[in-house]
């Protein structure tokens, strides 16, 4: 992980002078989409880095014990050993990013991955994901507890009614004490975008979240009916951009809700590369939060490897 985000006072006069230019925003995301994804000889260099750059993620009400160790599983060996071993990669410790799961998953993801003996990451979601419509109490527990377990990463979500009636200041307060809560654990804010009515509520719920401290910034929860998409993380991005010239430190973004194709992965990392540059683009700064998007990403790998698609039982899945 990179330098934590200490946060900064709550700037108001600059959240209230936020204009976003819709246009501009929507032909930025058009141009970014229309980049040509890297040459045929480099894509499975790219989708190997997409996967490590991955949160793998369940977040279903029946998930069990045993289905997040087989997720702990596919994060530790994301991708076929002979078809890493084909690319020269079989020794170079390539796994996912994280697992994610749900608060009282913890435990279970924890001890598999000790089981395995892996250092992978397990991060929570907490607040009342995903709606973060229960007492602020009962989240800032939530996040004590998950943290206790041995989540050592913290998706929050804001509490989108103070978003949307404009409260920046209770919302930059609940923030703060969500990261005191969690202690050690790095926190990522999920702004659940598409609950925010407009591009500059997005920009300055972007802002107030890094002003109270947060390690990253994430678009949704993806159970909202419109999750990541490029216009609106070009809005992120931006926000992320101009708070690293305003105070140095670099804050973290995490595209997540509905991205499913390797493709998408290549245009999400064109998107860091350009607006945010080179740095950008490691787990330190950069996730894919995702429950379904590896399948797809390690099917062609399978096709660039040997020139071939996968049948379904020959590419074991989380
Ligand atoms: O935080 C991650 C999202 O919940 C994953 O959404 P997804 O299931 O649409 O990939």
């Amino acid at each position: 992980m990179s330098p934590r985000n200490p946060g900064t006072t709550l700037d108001l006069e600059r959240i209230s002078k936020v204009r976003v230019n819709t246009q501009a925003v929507l032909k930025r995301a058009q141009f970014i989409q229309r980049q040509k994804i890297p040459k045929k000889q480099w894509q499975a260099a790219w989708l190997l880095k997409a996967a490590t750059l991955i949160d793998l993620t369940t977040l279903a009400g029946d998930d069990t014990a045993s289905n997040v160790h087989r997720l702990c599983l596919k994060a530790i060996q994301p991708v076929r050993y002979d078809l890493l071993k084909k690319l020269d990669m079989h020794d170079k410790g390539v796994t996912t990013a994280a697992v994610c799961v749900y608060p009282s998953r913890v435990t279970d993801a924890v001890g598999a991955l000790k089981a395995a003996d892996s250092s992978l990451p397990v991060a929570s979601v907490a607040t009342g994901f995903p709606a973060g419509q229960t007492p602020l109490e009962t989240r800032l527990q939530e996040v004590r507890i998950a943290v206790s377990d041995g989540a050592t990463e913290i998706d929050i979500v804001i509490n989108r009614m103070l978003a949307i009636t404009g409260q920046w200041e209770a919302m930059y307060d609940e923030i703060r004490q969500f990261r005191e809560a969690c202690g050690p654990a790095h926190m990522k804010t999920i702004l659940a975008v598409g609950e925010l009515g407009s591009f500059t509520n997005v920009y300055r719920a972007s802002m107030v979240a890094m002003m109270a401290g947060s390690d990253f910034i994430k678009t949704s929860t993806g159970k909202e009916a419109v999750n990541a998409t490029y216009p609106v993380a070009i809005v992120m991005v931006r926000a992320i951009r101009d708070y690293f010239m305003s105070t140095g430190h670099k804050v973290g973004f995490k595209p997540a809700g509905g991205i499913r194709t390797a493709e998408e992965s290549l245009v999400w990392l064109t998107l860091i590369k350009e607006e945010l540059g080179d740095d950008w683009l490691c787990p330190g700064l950069f996730r894919l939060g995702a429950s379904s998007l590896l399948a797809d990403i390690e099917r062609q790998i399978y096709h660039q490897v040997t020139g071939q698609y996968a049948a379904y039982h020959e590419l074991p899945m989380a």
